[in-house]
């Protein structure tokens, strides 16, 4: 075939696919037509998702307080399903508990797809989230992320284009009027879930004072890796502990591998008696920016 022939066939089959899309489009318009140029109603955008209509459950309340959990709960009973989180972490944490629960889940972030025999489930970050796929139900974490200005376009479109019959939302109660006002247009019901904390925060009554003051369990958050190690290397230097790190950049294996430390992550959502000890409990309130973030445990027995 030659190249002018080709080259026709080519813009030929882009235009088609283009008038498609446009007559798909069309029926939601409110002008009868669809113009590419009006970036108005992005409902619009998602004819898919358009064609019926969801129950939405927004699981709201502060961190630690079980809207996640709750969410995992019903998209494990569901015959099919989508997890949409902001970290590559989270969406590996959902995917690995899925299979470990016998609820068969791929991993699509990326930098990976790990696909297993016979999935009706998936775990993604957002980006990778598939809008052409039904599902009986979907999560999408950390939803207030639909107000941050590099991402939040991501929660938007998952917001209105995921194809699910029930779609719960977690995340931060100020995103609710948000969420509200973005949804009013599609005709989903909205149903709102507050939570409240499991286990109170607790803060330390004496400051620190010194790291030679750590206590076995206490976590040190700092914002830089190369402070991380400094850190590490000043306390493991004073032998009384060793410590594990978890920052943003290292892969979840690598991060499991540091057992103690992620424990102790959770550990944090659960033990009141080690909140007493934390002297930067607030570590939990970033899991969202864990790549920015050091979590840094500290522990006699240590990890390895
Ligand atoms: N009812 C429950 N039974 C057992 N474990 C629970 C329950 N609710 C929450 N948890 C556990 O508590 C921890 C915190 O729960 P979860 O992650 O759902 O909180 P969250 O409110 O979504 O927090 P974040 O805002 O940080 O995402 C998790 O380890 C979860 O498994």
């Amino acid at each position: 075939m030659n190249i002018q022939i080709k080259m026709k066939l080519h813009l030929d089959m882009k235009f088609r696919s283009v008038v498609s899309v446009s007559r798909s489009l069309r029926q939601f318009s409110s002008s009868g037509k669809f113009d590419f140029t009006d970036l108005t109603s992005p409902h619009t955008w998602y004819p898919v998702a358009r064609r019926k209509k969801h129950n939405v459950v927004l699981h709201v309340g502060p961190t630690n307080s079980g809207k996640t959990y709750h969410a995992l709960k019903q998209l494990e009973s569901s015959s099919s399903g989508l997890y949409c989180g902001p970290l590559r972490l989270l969406a590996w944490e959902v995917a690995k508990k899925l299979n470990k629960a016998k609820v068969p889940c791929d991993l699509i972030t990326g930098q990976e797809r790990e696909e297993v025999e016979g999935a009706k489930h998936k775990s993604v970050t957002v980006e990778m989230a598939d809008l052409r796929s039904d599902y009986q139900c979907a999560v999408v974490d950390e939803i207030q992320m639909v107000g941050c200005k590099t991402r939040g376009f991501s929660f938007t479109r998952a917001l209105l284009g995921i194809p699910a019959d029930e779609l719960h939302l977690c995340g931060d109660p100020a995103a609710v009027p948000l969420i509200q006002q973005i949804l009013k247009v599609t005709g989903d019901s909205v149903e709102v879930q507050y939570y409240d904390r499991l286990s109170p925060l607790v803060p330390s009554k004496v400051p620190l004072g010194s790291f030679s003051n750590i206590q076995r369990g206490d976590c040190i958050v700092t914002f830089s890796r190369r402070e991380i190690y400094r850190l590490k290397k000043e306390i493991e230097s004073q032998g009384k502990h060793l410590c594990s790190v978890v920052y943003g950049s290292l892969p979840p294996e690598t991060r499991t591998r540091q057992l103690p430390a992620l424990s102790i992550l959770n550990f944090i959502q659960k033990s009141d008696s080690f909140l007493s000890h934390c002297q930067l409990s607030f570590v939990s309130l970033l899991k969202p920016f864990l790549s920015f973030v050091l979590h840094c445990y500290v522990s006699r027995s240590g990890a390895n």
